[in-house]
């Protein structure tokens, strides 16, 4: 894994208003990483200075290795901003070949980098749609083919599925999870849950301060399970505490529990007994998740 991005002490100002405060991270090459954060919290801020559209007012930051906005970044880092538009008058293929030219192809590589990327992203029979034929999902799908033209290493998405409905929300999710392998995503969002199974590294910022930065670890999730019920079950914690592979119950939030697992329950599986106490107690639960959700490891 090699380190694509650094900041130490990064900062920026706008006027008395401080949109970062002297963030430190590192981001490497692999799993998507998550950028959370409520609204104001900096997040496009830092996409921004990532990209060498405005300079930091403190600190340092390097993309692999040199100054953001360099040259030597070229085609090797995309963002996608989150009021991404295409151009209502012109074909799918018509615009992709636009800005894969303004990359600097050739008019035959341009058509190659066109086909490629929006058979990437799932969409090639509406190569020759023009966006007004396409849904609100689609359109969306077209604004990351043109973020993969070239096969940058990095990809920013800010907001990725922001107003997209449950479904094309999740098929971007599963569109960049088919897709983090040779590229690495940074995806922001205010939704922790919406990342949660996508990402391996967590960028919490609040007020743009650095709060969490989280790597999820496979071995760190599997001691943890999350149950969640229909209802508040008053007897549920200490029904689950009484037993031996069951180490702590906490109740995380309505009608969720936290329950840690003894690591070396061999031979046992926690979550089949889990469920089998659900059914004798006729306690109704709605999911039984295998870790502890990512707002749970944050907060
Ligand atoms: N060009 C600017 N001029 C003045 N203030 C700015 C500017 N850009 C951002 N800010 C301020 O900096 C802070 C961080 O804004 P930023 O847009 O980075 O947050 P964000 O996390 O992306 O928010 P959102 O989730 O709402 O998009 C906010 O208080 C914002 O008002």
């Amino acid at each position: 894994m090699s380190c694509l991005i650094k900041a130490s002490g990064l900062s920026k100002n706008f006027g008395d208003k401080q949109a970062l405060a002297g963030v430190d991270f590192e981001i490497h090459s692999g799993a998507p990483v998550a950028l959370v954060g409520p609204n104001g919290a900096g997040k496009t801020t830092l996409f921004s200075i990532l990209c060498g559209y405005i300079k930091p007012s403190a600190g340092q930051v390097s993309v692999f290795g040199v100054t953001p906005g360099k040259s030597e970044t070229f085609g090797r880092l995309a963002a996608l901003p989150q009021d991404a538009q295409l151009d209502p008058r012109f074909s799918v293929l018509h615009q992709l070949k636009f800005y894969a030219r303004l990359q600097g192809f050739s008019r035959k590589e341009s058509q190659y980098e066109a086909e490629r990327t929006i058979e990437l992203v799932g969409m090639s029979a509406s190569l020759h749609q023009k966006p007004d034929a396409l849904s609100h999902g689609m359109r969306k799908r077209v604004t990351i083919a043109q973020a993969l033209i070239g096969s940058p290493e990095v990809v920013m998405l800010d907001e990725a599925t922001a107003g997209l409905d449950p479904k094309h929300a999740r098929e971007v999710r599963e569109l960049v999870a088919s897709l983090s392998g040779e590229t690495t995503f940074i995806l922001s969002s205010h939704d922790l849950s919406e990342l949660e199974r996508l990402c391996g590294q967590v960028l919490y910022l609040e007020q743009g301060r650095l709060k969490e930065h989280h790597t999820l670890s496979a071995q760190e999730q599997f001691r943890y399970f999350t149950l969640r019920m229909e209802q508040q079950e008053p007897e549920l914690i200490e029904v689950l505490a009484d037993r031996d592979y069951v180490l702590e119950v906490v109740n995380s939030q309505d009608k969720e529990y936290q329950i840690k697992v003894a690591g070396n329950s061999a031979g046992l599986l926690p979550d089949i007994e889990i469920l089998t106490l659900c059914h004798q107690k006729n306690w109704r639960y709605r999911q039984l998740v295998n870790g502890k959700t990512l707002e749970n490891q944050l907060f």
